[in-house]
């Protein structure tokens, strides 16, 4: 029986590998049993029409938080609505399940996660399940659970099935003894949250599981990310987005950071096209496989500072919160993504003043039309 086992594994790996165009693996992750559990694959996932026939099957986990239906929306736009799969372990708001496909998928499920990625031949997988920073800090075994286990999974399965993997890094993978002001890619990282050590641990076994199997991955550590349409889900970074919808509905904010707390940060759009930048990078182009990436760096006093250019009444409070503050004061300010520029040409678009202009152009014609209605 194990050499059978092992010659259905050679085989399949020798049909799968070509995707990445990485050196064949040493030795497999995980045993391939079969799994009694069928899921009914939406129809739609078979449609795909030729012109989409070689553009990579995309599935992104936890795809229902800030960053993921952007994220599927711009795949959806370069390799067809089809070939892009949202997944998460909680209900899709209509306009997002009717957007394209959409699959449950719980990362702690193994054979549920195996099951997607064989049944719809999914090539690329962006792994954006996690807890984040402060909710992590609430709630430290589900953040193992998650965030852990949850990576474990998803590392086995992209290694079986030859993918492209994406997972997502933070500034939060630094600490209070790494150099802060610039943080360099290459320096000690020590964080003092289950979030940034549950993401040191990602990015390490991400670059053992290239190095040991030949595992295609790829990892850039985010600043703050800050969008207009979708709701932050519990960081330390979160008042740089609730700000701009206060500020425009209330003409006033309540700050839980300290007006002088400098931290990384980026909007959306540059963070979704860095990180299908560096997965279409040529892999030979990659000195390393995790990138610090940077667009600006600002304090609350600063930002407030440039929306009242926009809103002259606005009116910025602060109601310190010491969880959040003791968790930023140990991040980096300043972050050095000197390599991602030189590697793989990574340019941002949107500076500080951008930025302010875009997000209260968005929160401001939202709530025109709200008032219209
Ligand atoms: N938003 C930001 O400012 C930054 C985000 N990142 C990383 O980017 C990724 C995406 O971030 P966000 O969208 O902001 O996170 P989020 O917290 O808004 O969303 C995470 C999603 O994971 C899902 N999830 C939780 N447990 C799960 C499970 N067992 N199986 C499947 N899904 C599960 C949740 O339902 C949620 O929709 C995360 O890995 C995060 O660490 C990194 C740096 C900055
Ligand atoms: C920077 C992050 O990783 C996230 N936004 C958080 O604040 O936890």
């Amino acid at each position: 029986m194990p050499v059978v086992w092992m010659l259905r594994r050679v085989a399949s790996r020798m049909l799968q590998r070509p995707a990445c165009g990485c050196q064949a693996p040493v030795l497999p992750g995980r045993f391939l049993g079969t799994s009694p559990q069928q899921i009914p694959a939406d129809a739609n996932f078979h449609s795909t029409s030729f012109s989409e026939a070689d553009q990579p099957r995309v599935l992104i986990t936890g795809g229902l938080g800030q960053l993921g239906v952007g994220l599927a929306s711009f795949l959806r736009k370069r390799f067809g609505k089809d070939n892009v799969i949202l997944s998460d372990i909680r209900k899709p708001p209509e306009h997002v399940f009717l957007s394209g496909p959409f699959i449950y998928s719980d990362i702690l499920d193994y054979k549920n996660l195996r099951e997607i990625v064989v049944n719809n031949r999914v090539t690329w997988l962006f792994h954006y399940s996690a807890l984040l920073s402060a909710v992590g800090e609430a709630n430290v075994s589900l953040a193992r659970a998650v965030n852990i286990t949850g990576l474990h999974n998803v590392l086995d399965v992209a290694e079986e099935h030859g993918l492209r993997l994406f997972v997502p890094s933070t500034i939060g993978a630094f600490g209070p003894t790494s150099p802060r002001n610039p943080t360099p890619d290459l320096c000690i990282q020590r964080p003092r949250t289950i979030y940034g050590v549950s993401k040191v641990h990602a990015e390490l076994m991400g670059e053992y599981y290239y190095y040991r199997y030949g595992l295609d991955f790829r990892c850039l550590r985010y600043p703050g990310i800050i969008s207009a349409d979708s709701q932050p889900g519990g960081g330390t970074t979160d008042y740089a987005v609730q700000i701009f919808h206060d500020a425009v509905k209330n003409g006033r904010f309540e700050c839980n950071l300290k007006p002088s707390t400098r931290l990384p940060m980026m909007y959306i759009d540059d963070c979704l096209r860095a990180t299908l930048e560096v997965m279409e990078a040529p892999a030979e182009s990659l000195s390393m496989r995790t990138y610090n990436v940077n667009a600006m760096s600002f304090t609350p006093a600063e930002l407030a500072q440039e929306i009242l250019k926009h809103v002259p009444e606005f009116q910025i409070t602060y109601n310190v919160d010491p969880v959040r503050q003791a968790i930023a004061d140990s991040w980096p300010m300043n972050f050095d993504d000197s390599n991602a520029r030189k590697d793989w040409g990574w340019k941002h678009d949107f500076d500080l003043p951008e930025l302010v202009t875009t997000m209260l152009n968005f929160h401001g014609s939202e709530s025109r039309v709200a008032q219209a209605n």
